[in-house]
């Protein structure tokens, strides 16, 4: 669906299609353990976060050089850009790239060579999350912010993401407050597999602007309440639930009780490249599978703008939100 949205929950890692994870590992000389592209989608068929995520870091092997970064984001923003996407606000991993010896300069200088001509080559205008790994100490996750100092020209935030259950938001309270201070904005991952109250606690103790998934507040009705009241935006990902069997089937997904609750839901694709589908094909499914009638999805869009950090440009938030009440259903 080309409906103008903007993507505020995208791993820029978890775009990695095995063509080009084959293509890089061929440039790099990196071995996979996987006989072919058919061999790798194979894969693909996982029993909760952590099955994804193994495959996820695996993967990532692939990726060393600022040019192969460089691709893997340009290869995405085409992909977005052609579903409609004309902002993104896209996570990425560096610990991940960190362990492997990878450098904080080589992701964020290869990332930025895609994404500072974004706008000139796809349309889409970006910004860039700094993402942390929950399942690392606090320590690992300051010493990365630390790494990150020279590049804050080119980072809007920070994010927390990986294995969420037994990763309570409170382990992380002084490098986000430290990143407050850097004036960096903050989301986190919470809700997805973890309980409610992780989500009450990434708002009370990390002080985040955003929640990534956090669909089981619908659980906690008075943290619905909540979330209503302070309009807090949640960031779904309706595909990336079923494949991570967070609800069974699509169309038992909660989107529209959380819309009808009032809550401020945006809709984005995760990792496209594992779960079946980009920003537009995420919208496409709820729109067919849960009935959402043509409001609906516009509100979804607008709501996708609303959430974004584009303060700093309200005329072009604006815009984006004039090309929504615009845009014609085919
Ligand atoms: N859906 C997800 N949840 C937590 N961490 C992630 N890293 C990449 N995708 C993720
Ligand atoms: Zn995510």
């Amino acid at each position: 669906m080309s409906l103008p949205k903007a993507e505020l929950h995208l791993h820029i890692e978890g775009t990695l299609e095995p063509e080009l994870a084959f293509e890089l590992a061929t440039r790099n000389g990196v071995e996979l353990p996987y006989a072919d592209t058919e061999a790798l989608r194979k894969a693909y068929r996982f029993e909760d976060l952590q099955s994804f995520l193994n495959l996820y870091y695996e993967l990532m092997a692939v990726l060393r050089t600022e040019r192969d970064f460089e691709d893997l984001a340009n290869a995405y923003l085409a992909r977005a850009a052609a579903q409609g996407v004309r902002h993104a606000e896209i996570f990425f991993d560096p610990q991940a790239h960190l362990a492997r010896g990878v450098g904080m300069g080589t992701v964020v200088e290869g990332l930025w060579r895609a994404l500072g001509s974004s706008e000139d080559n796809h349309g889409v205008s970006t910004q860039l999350i700094l993402c942390f790994l929950r399942d690392e100490s606090a320590d690992s996750a300051m010493a990365t912010l630390e790494a990150a100092k020279p590049y804050l020209d080119r980072i809007v935030g920070i994010g927390l993401d990986s294995a969420e259950v037994g990763h309570p938001p409170v382990k992380f309270r002084e490098v986000y407050e430290a990143a407050a201070a850097l004036g960096l904005r903050r989301v986190a991952h919470a809700g997805e597999e973890g309980p409610p109250a992780y989500i009450t606690e990434a708002l009370d103790v990390l002080g985040v602007e955003r929640i990534d998934h956090g669909l089981r507040c619908m659980e906690d009705e008075e943290l619905v309440a909540r979330l209503v009241r302070e309009r807090i935006p949640l960031t779904l990902c309706p595909l990336s639930n079923v494949r991570l069997r967070t609800v069974d089937v699509l169309a038992d997904h909660p989107l529209p009780a959380m819309l009808d609750a009032g809550l401020l839901c945006t809709v984005n694709s995760d990792d496209p490249a594992y779960f079946g589908g980009y920003a537009g094909d995420n919208f496409d499914a709820v729109g067919q599978t849960l009935g959402l009638s043509e409001d609906r999805l516009r509100e979804l869009a607008c709501n996708s703008f609303l959430a974004s950090f584009l303060e700093h440009d309200e005329e072009r938030r604006a815009r984006y939100l004039a090309e929504v009440e615009a845009y014609e259903f085919g």
